[in-house]
């Protein structure tokens, strides 16, 4: 069941009922916060639904923020997981050619919904987050001029992280739309990180005209990297992080075909004012679920379900 948690105070254990995870707001409404009864947590800042931080019970951090990030609501945050929606980058010659790099919904102010819990050896937390049409400010509206709902449920528990979106179309004509969990993740050193999962893949570089290319072996990083991956094993064959040759990071995608993976590297991470400190692009690597190499239609009262479920090696 889903239910609001409290406001501004944590949802307390209560004495001989079973530990339950604890969920906070910010006093300024900015942000949710949840801990699990093992002490894993999680923050979410609710400009963008934007997950900010992942910690394991140990209090180490999971995802890569700038130190600089926009927390404020002046613009989307850079790092941890920014959503991307109703496209990637941006599209000329299409509906959404007006609309800013990677949508709207990384730059809008979210609703937080409730949480739900489970208890027990598994205890976890499920927090959910709502955007609609009627969220955004009237020029966003005109540039997308679309009905639509996006629930955003977040799940942590004590081995992974799962992030589903569900888009539905709520008005009367059909839209197209892309998609994209832009997950940044904490590395040890970029020049030891491995991504497996993707060998014998088509890509599109970025970096080089758009040219389509063929994956040989794992992904490794000694120069700026924007790649678009099809991986050809499918969508719920998992995509593996290692750094310094131990596997760190798993990532199952459930209806997203695509995987973009970046790294901007000295030049770009220097061009990028909200990237800090400048050599962080050291510590991060992007592996990106998404649906971004084609459209996604959504016909009228059609819903889209898909999500990424990352676990902790
Ligand atoms: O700077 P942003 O708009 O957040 O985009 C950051 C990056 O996102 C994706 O990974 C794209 O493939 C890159 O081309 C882009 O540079």
């Amino acid at each position: 069941m889903v239910e609001r948690a409290n406001k501004p105070s944590a949802l307390a254990a209560t004495p001989g009922l079973p530990p339950q995870a604890q969920v906070n707001i910010s006093d300024d409404n900015s942000m949710v916060t949840a801990q699990l009864p093992t002490g894993e947590t999680i923050e979410i800042l609710l400009h963008g639904a934007t997950i900010l931080s992942w910690k394991d019970a140990a209090g180490d951090e999971k995802l890569w923020l700038s130190e600089n990030a926009k927390l404020d609501g002046s613009g989307p945050a850079r790092g941890g997981i920014p959503l991307v929606f109703p496209v990637f980058g941006t599209n000329s010659g299409h509906a959404v050619e007006k609309l800013p790099q990677h949508g709207f919904a990384r730059n809008s102010r979210w609703e937080f919904l409730g949480k739900s819990t489970s208890e027990g050896a598994t205890a976890g937390v499920k927090l959910d987050f709502g955007l609609s049409s009627q969220n955004l400010d009237e020029a966003t509206r005109k540039l997308w001029p679309y009905a639509f709902g996006l629930i955003y449920s977040v799940t942590l528990d004590r081995e992974s992280l799962n992030t589903t979106l569900v888009i539905t179309n709520d008005g009367e004509v059909p839209f197209e739309f892309q998609t994209l969990l832009h997950t940044y993740f904490k590395v040890n050193d970029i020049e030891s990180v491995q991504v497996t999962g993707l060998e014998d893949s088509p890509y599109v570089d970025k970096l080089d005209g758009l040219k389509v290319k063929n994956q040989s072996g794992t992904v490794t990083f000694t120069g700026e990297t924007d790649r678009v991956y099809t991986p050809a094993k499918g969508p719920s064959h998992p995509i593996v992080i290692s750094d310094g040759g131990k596997p760190r990071f798993r990532i199952v995608r459930d209806n997203l075909d695509d995987a973009v993976v970046f790294n901007p590297w000295v030049d770009k991470a220097n061009s990028l004012a909200d990237f800090t400190p400048k050599d962080g692009w050291r510590k991060m690597v992007c592996v990106e679920p998404g649906s971004v190499s084609k459209w996604q239609t959504l016909e009228k009262g059609d819903a889209f379900e898909a999500a990424q479920t990352i676990y902790l090696e």
